[in-house]
């Protein structure tokens, strides 16, 4: 299946509501099963993001599990997403690659990537989110965590005040709250300003991850 160019990965990025971090599944069922369900029922983005290990997965387990959620995507017309290693989404064939503050900087990611993927930040307060929105090369950011959350131990909450200062900046480029965000608390990320999220286990964990997707696309779609 042919790739995305880049003015098709920037729309998609630009329509964007739902993303979607998930492991790779390697003890709790089919990666492949999961991917389709959480794509059906409406992920715009789909991450693999592994620390299910207490360290990053080797390299070969990543791109096959990359080739997995990619098939996917393709069938689904959503973006695949890697996380920190910018060879890997090169290698990967990835749409975009998600930079922490302690990964590397865009330009250098940029540089191995090239001119088509999508490059994310991670951002944990306004001075972050403000540079964010700002720095050349950076096509989207995320603010949070919106709570503490056990996907991300040792974050401290940058809470929903980080959302409210974050929508009031008139940003421009596409921005996703992430960080604790269920069912229960969507409603609050929502009126708190935020229309873009990031979430793991509201839909990883979930019984059900297509009615779990779904239920978000509903409410961020309006
Ligand atoms: C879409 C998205 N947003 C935030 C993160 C977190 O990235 P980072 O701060 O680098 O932390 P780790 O994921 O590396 O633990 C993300 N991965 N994806
Ligand atoms: C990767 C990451 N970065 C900030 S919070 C977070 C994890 C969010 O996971 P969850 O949606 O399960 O709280």
């Amino acid at each position: 299946m042919p790739g995305l160019d880049a003015t098709q990965i920037r729309r998609k990025l630009a329509d964007a509501r739902l993303y979607l971090c998930t492991d790779a599944r390697t003890e709790r069922g089919d990666l492949a099963e999961f991917a389709e369900a959480a794509l059906a029922g409406g992920v715009d983005i789909l991450q693999l993001r592994d620390k299910s290990a207490g360290a990053p997965l080797e390299a070969r387990a990543e791109l096959a599990a990359l080739e997995v959620l990619g098939e996917a995507c393709a069938r689904h017309g959503a973006l695949l997403a890697v996380n920190d290693r910018a060879d890997i989404a090169l290698a990967a064939g990835a749409d975009v690659l998600h930079l922490g503050q302690d990964d590397l900087p865009v330009s250098v990611a940029r540089r191995v990537v090239g001119e088509h993927v999508v490059l994310g930040r991670s951002t944990h307060s306004a001075e972050q989110a403000s540079a964010a929105a700002t720095e050349p090369g950076v096509d989207y950011f995320c603010t949070g965590p919106c709570w503490t959350t056990p996907t991300k131990p040792g974050r401290p909450a940058a809470g929903l005040d980080l959302v409210r200062e974050t929508a009031a900046s008139g940003a421009t480029r596409p921005w996703f709250a992430i960080g604790g965000i269920d069912a229960a608390r969507l409603p609050e990320v929502l009126a708190a300003g935020a229309d873009r999220v990031v979430v793991v286990r509201a839909i990883t964990e979930a019984e059900d991850p297509r009615a779990a997707a779904d239920w978000f696309r509903t409410r961020l779609r309006g």
